[in-house]
């Protein structure tokens, strides 16, 4: 392997631990119920709350936003639950493609955006880990593959039509890497990405247009949902980016 190449990873593995380490230690408290969001840099969160739970004996809950975060959950032998036993959650925890100023998200690079955004919705807070390089002024300008949207299989053709049409940009389904045809989410469904590179969108209005058309169940289009960001940075320092929009859920200042 080539070395350069080798130190940008490994730096990169270090900046998702480092954010991941410090969002556990601020947020988890004893007795809550805890979602845990899915891809790469999750897996050093959950390393970290599994660290909390054996040396200080903690009674937590956890709801997965997938099959691997389940997998995870398991994996560290953590209590397991779900949202029909615990409806709220305390907390919930996750990765993100691009966290924009405002705190707006791109999810779903790994398709599992759907589950992510239930279980994110029905949490007082979502803390969201990164490395640095998802940190962004607006979204599309770091994440190039386009905005993930899950959509109901049999549509998944008229809705590229008609997303293409109102909104312009370019669209495709989601191909599978080791199966022949398309990738199949957790739901059953199929996944599009859309590449819209207007910087000036408004991303809010967008996300709620989609949401209209029949077939299209959710979009990676996170929009004002996430409290607080940590970015591990080159350095070995981890930036904190806060929402300050009135709305937003912020249980750690209670
Ligand atoms: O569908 C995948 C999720 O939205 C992930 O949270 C997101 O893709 C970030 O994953 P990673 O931590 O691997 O960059």
């Amino acid at each position: 392997m080539n070395v350069f190449r080798k130190l940008t990873t490994m730096s990169l593995e270090s900046a998702k631990k480092i954010a991941s380490t410090k969002a556990v230690d601020d947020f988890l408290k004893n007795n809550t119920v805890v979602g845990i969001g899915s891809g790469s840099t999750i897996v050093y969160a959950v390393e970290r709350i599994a660290e909390h739970v054996k040396n200080n004996q903690w009674n937590l809950k956890f709801v997965p936003t997938s099959f691997q975060a389940k997998q995870l959950i398991h994996k560290y032998n953590l209590p397991l639950t779900d949202l029909e036993s615990n409806p709220e959650l305390d907390l919930c925890i996750d990765g993100a493609d691009e966290v924009d100023g405002k705190l707006n998200l791109i999810k779903g690079g790994g398709g599992c955006l759907l589950q992510e955004k239930i279980v994110a919705s029905c949490a007082k807070t979502l803390v969201i880990v990164a490395d640095n390089t998802k940190n962004s002024t607006y979204l599309g300008e770091k994440y190039k593959k386009g905005i993930p949207i899950e959509v109901v299989p049999l549509c998944y053709l008229p809705i590229m039509n008609k997303i293409r049409n109102k909104f312009g940009g370019t669209i495709s389904l989601r191909m599978a890497q080791c199966k022949a045809g398309p990738v199949i989410t957790d739901n059953g469904n199929f996944i599009l990405d859309w590449i819209h590179s207007d910087i000036e969108a408004n991303w809010e209005k967008i996300n709620v247009e989609l949401l209209q058309i029949p077939g299209l169940i959710e979009t990676g289009l996170f929009i004002n949902m996430a409290y607080k960001a940590y970015f591990g940075m080159p350095d070995g320092s981890v930036k904190v980016q806060l929402n300050n929009a009135d709305e937003i859920k912020r249980n750690d200042l209670q």
